[in-house]
């Protein structure tokens, strides 16, 4: 069996973490995590995990690398494991706007590195990732990363350059939905609900929705449509969405996430 690293103990990596474990991919055992903050990684060790605050040890130790760390410290991280990182190992970034050349700038030799962005869902099975496969990969490795997100939900090959409207769209995107619901909830609870089953009535009703434009592939307008009874109580709520600018608000934030990721490429 193969040994899966994680470099960072944080959100990202506790929900891969979990979600690897979730779908048992491989044994607590075969995964080690490192990180500098000892309360990140103690409550991993929990999990029957081994932990580590020697990022290089860990490089040494494992087949798959996880860089599960903030874009800003991808540069010490790196010059750290400059010297150990073998020919055969795989390198997979998570980090939004690190880019592959980046890392491999770092390296005399032509490591395998690929591209990932995965979303938080991935801790209960349900997340979405994108991998750019560069070059130099061969279909075996590049099937190797596919596996391991492919436990945590869905995942789709892209090309390099989409990781920006990606990181915009999935990567972010669990946010901007968490805020409808946390909407919806407290609309409901100012219509009378109670809190826990406005949020029970939100969440379910996005799964819903978002379960039956992926399974029926129906266009979204025409689901929309479905719901919408002539001068029934719909069209009027999605009358005062239009006229907030619900749509024009949602591309907004999405087209300021990518220049967000687009500005802080490297
Ligand atoms: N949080 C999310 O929803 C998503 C995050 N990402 C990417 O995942 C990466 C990690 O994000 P989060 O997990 O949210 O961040 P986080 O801040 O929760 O975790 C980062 C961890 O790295 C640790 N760390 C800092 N310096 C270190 C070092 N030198 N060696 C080892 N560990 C070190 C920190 O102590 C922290 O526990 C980022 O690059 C982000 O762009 C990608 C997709 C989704
Ligand atoms: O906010 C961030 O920078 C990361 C990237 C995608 C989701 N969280």
């Amino acid at each position: 069996m193969y040994k899966i690293g994680l470099i960072g103990a944080g959100n990202m990596a506790t929900a891969i973490i979990k979600g690897i474990l979730k779908a048992e991919l491989v044994q607590p055992n075969d995964i080690i995590v490192s990180d500098i903050d000892d309360n990140k990684l103690v409550p991993l060790q929990g999990l029957g995990v081994d932990i580590t605050k020697n990022n290089k040890a860990l490089a040494e130790s494992a087949h798959i690398i996880i860089l599960a760390i903030k874009p800003g410290v991808y540069e010490p991280v790196l010059k750290q494991l400059r010297d150990v990182i073998a020919l055969d190992t795989i390198v997979v970034s998570i980090a939004a706007g690190i880019s592959i050349k980046y890392i491999k700038s770092f390296f005399d030799r032509d490591i395998k590195v690929v591209r990932v962005m995965p979303n938080t869902p991935a801790l209960i099975g349900m997340g979405m990732s994108a991998i750019a496969v560069p070059s130099n990969i061969d279909e075996s490795t590049a099937k190797k990363v596919e596996t391991i997100f492919a436990a945590l939900g869905k995942v789709d090959i892209i090309e390099e350059k989409l990781m920006d409207a990606v990181t915009a769209i999935s990567g972010s995107g669990p946010a901007y939905a968490f805020m409808f619901i946390e909407a919806l909830a407290d609309a409901g609870v100012m219509e009378g609900l109670p809190r826990n089953k406005a949020y029970t009535l939100a969440a379910q009703t996005l799964l819903g929705s978002a379960a039956m434009v992926l399974e029926t592939g129906e266009h979204p307008g025409k689901l929309k449509d479905m719901v919408s009874s002539p001068a029934g109580t719909t069209i009027d709520a999605i009358y005062a969405l239009e006229q907030g600018g619900f749509r024009g608000i949602v591309m907004r934030a999405v087209k300021a996430c990518a220049e967000k990721s687009r500005y802080m490429e490297k």
